[in-house]
This record gives C-alpha cells, structure tokens and sequence, in this order.
C-alpha cells in the first residue's frame, strides 16, 4: 500500500532529512514511526501527502507512483488519504459539524450524503452530540477527535497522523491510538509519527525507528516488548 524506495530527501540548504529510506507498509497494516526530534518523521508523512517531493526515489501508494501526480491531482490524492496533525488545525469559527463536512464539501459530495457521513465519523469518534457546538468550547482531546472525524469522513484507504497525541495525558493519549487501532481493523492503512515510546509499547504494533533520516530498525508488532 505504502512503498518507499531508496527515497532521499534534501531540503534546500542543503539539508538531508531522509536518506535512501526504504520500506512498505502493507495493505490494512497499523505502523508507527518514531526516531529523536528532526529524524525525519515530519518529512516521511509530508511526502507521503505531497506536502514535500523527494531529492531522490520513489515513493509509491497504493500502486501508485507519487512522482507521477501533478498539482492538479493532489486533490484527488488527498482525498484517499486522511491526515491527523498534533495542532488538529480545526477552523475554529466554524461549528464541529461543519469542520468536519469541510472535506465532503471540497470532494463535490451532495448535502444530504454530506450529513450522513460527517454524523457516521462524528459517530465513530463518540462525539455525535457535539456537531454544533465550535471546537473553542471542547477539551483538547476532543478537539483532536474532531481532527481525526475530518481526516476519515471521506473514507481514505490510507491515515496518516503527524503526532497526534502530543498534547495529551498520557489515558487520553492511548484512547486516540485505540481509535486508529480500530481503523486499521476495519481494512484501514494506519502510519503514526510519534516520539511517544511508552505509547507505543502499549499498542504493540510496528515500529519504523529514524535516527538522522536513515531507518535503523523495523520491529514488527510480535517483537515489541
Ligand atoms: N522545510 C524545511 N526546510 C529545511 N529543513 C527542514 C524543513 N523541514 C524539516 N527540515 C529539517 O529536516 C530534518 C527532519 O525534520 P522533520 O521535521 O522531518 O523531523 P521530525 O522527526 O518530524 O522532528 P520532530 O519530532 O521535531 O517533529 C530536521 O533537521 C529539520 O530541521
């Protein structure tokens, strides 16, 4: 599903933030990346979403070659893929019904299926009371579950979260990693970044280890103590 191939990333400045990075996270696979701050977790994920374009090699999604997609197509890639950031980056005028439609509304859906699905993904993510209230008036953690209802409201075959519990207690934080452990269950591919160590034994699954851009170990899920 996810295949990086001997992928370089050079910023300009001259800065190499990933290093023939090669790996695959299988279809409906649940991965973590994790690696000290500015190992290149940021930079995996921005690839990914062609927020950033490799120095060097290929990075493939779902037998797709990312190289070969223009600006024209990113939307459309974008729509495959669900983004989580640690700064959910709600509008925060906005109600959380609307925060959440806003993919749809990009995507072209009609209102009627618009509102069935924002209440599915609000549904799913234990806030279906909260649709319209504004985030200001909601916790972080559940600001951050309105964050991760946007990212999967349109379906994406793939999720990716740049640390996505970085702000929160610890309890909080392994709740939101269950919501991801539950995508992945029903057929999603989930890749988190996170420096969360203690987190991530918790939730036994892959781990992907950075340090200087460079993959320095890849534990699966049996061999995480
Ligand atoms: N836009 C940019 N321009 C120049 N250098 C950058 C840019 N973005 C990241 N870098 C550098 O690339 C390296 C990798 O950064 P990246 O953000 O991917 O790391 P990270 O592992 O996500 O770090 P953190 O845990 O602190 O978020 C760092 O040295 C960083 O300074």
């Amino acid at each position: 599903m996810i295949r990086f191939d001997q992928v370089t990333k050079r910023y300009e400045g001259g800065h190499e933030a990933l290093s023939q990075l090669t790996f695959e996270v299988a279809k409906g696979e649940m991965a973590f990346v994790t690696g000290h701050s500015g190992a290149g977790k940021s930079t995996l994920l921005k690839l990914l979403a062609l927020i950033e374009r490799p120095s060097h090699g290929h990075v493939m999604l779902d037998g797709q070659n990312l190289a070969k997609i223009g600006h024209g197509g990113i939307p459309k890639l974008r729509r495959s893929l669900g983004m989580v950031f640690q700064d959910h980056r709600l509008l925060m005028d906005r109600s959380v019904f609307a925060n959440v439609e806003l993919p749809l509304v990009i995507g072209g859906i009609a209102p009627l299926e618009r509102g069935r699905r924002v209440r599915a993904a609000l549904e799913k993510v234990g806030l279906l009371d909260y649709e319209r209230q504004l985030p200001a008036s909601l916790s972080t953690g559940e600001q951050q579950r309105v964050g991760i209802a946007r990212a999967i409201v349109a379906k994406p075959t793939v999720l990716i979260a740049d640390e996505p519990t970085g702000n929160l207690d610890p309890q909080l934080a392994f709740e939101i990693m269950g919501l991801f452990a539950e995508f992945q269950q029903v057929g999603t591919t989930v890749l988190v970044a996170t420096h969360d160590l203690p987190l991530i034994k918790r939730m036994r699954k892959r781990v992907v280890v950075l340090d200087h851009g460079r993959l320095v170990a890849d534990v699966s899920a049996e061999e995480v103590l």
